[in-house]
């Protein structure tokens, strides 16, 4: 049987991979979606083995210790992390898999599976990235100016992908990672 596909979408905060990577999960059901671990707090809303496996430093840390994850990376403070046996067995049940991670994390991934798909996700502008993250009411100005000053150098890294879609608008940006998808299904490997 054929492998499934690797999809990483990726890109800095805020620059709406939750909010494009959850309107895809309507629009393309079929695909199985990774849930990470991460050692930070949740937000209001967020729930365990959904949003992501909440855990302490230390149960973090056990994790890499026993190869349990396909990459991590410390993001701002906190760690997060992809759980490896989920990914693998989906790609071996020849299902797609979709992994929505920051730029540390992806470049890492992309060493591993140099033939998953990598898109990056890019801001209309710099000023509206900051007021995306701003208007999620999600971090303090101190968190803001870390993510910000980390997302210009995320955007260096850019032309490690195989793809850039801007996320103007959400609706396009999802018909966008649907069609390069869908050509990815139909490349003559
Ligand atoms: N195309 C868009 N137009 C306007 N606002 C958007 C768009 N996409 C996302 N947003 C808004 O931007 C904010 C950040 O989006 P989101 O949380 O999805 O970003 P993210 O890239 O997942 O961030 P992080 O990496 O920090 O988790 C949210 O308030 C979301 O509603
Ligand atoms: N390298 C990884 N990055 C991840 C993973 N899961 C999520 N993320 C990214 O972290 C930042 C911050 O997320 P937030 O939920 O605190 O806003 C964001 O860019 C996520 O995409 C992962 O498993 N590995």
């Amino acid at each position: 049987m054929a492998k499934g596909l690797l999809i990483v979408l990726s890109g800095p905060s805020g620059v709406g991979k939750g909010t494009v990577g959850n309107a895809l999960r309507k629009r393309l059901p079929e695909l199985t979606y990774s849930v990470s671990a991460t050692t930070r707090q949740p937000r209001q809303g967020e729930e365990n083995g959904v949003n992501y496996f909440f855990r302490t430093r230390e149960q973090f840390l056990e994790m890499i210790e026993k190869d349990e994850l396909l990459e991590y990376a410390e993001y701002v403070g906190n760690y997060y992390g992809t759980p490896r046996d989920f990914v693998e067995q989906t790609l071996e049940q020849g299902k797609d898999i979709f992994l929505e991670i920051e730029v540390q994390g992806a470049l890492k991934v992309k060493e591993k599976f140099p033939e998953g798909i990598f898109i990056f996700l890019l801001p209309p502008s710099l000023d509206e990235l900051k007021d995306r993250i701003r208007g999620r009411g999600t971090e303090t100005q101190a968190t803001i100016d870390h993510r910000m000053s980390v997302a210009v150098d995320e955007m260096n890294l850019m032309q490690h992908y195989d793809y850039a879609v801007v996320n103007d608008e959400i609706d396009l940006a999802c018909k966008r990672i649907e069609s390069i998808i869908i050509a990815e299904h139909c490349k003559i490997r």
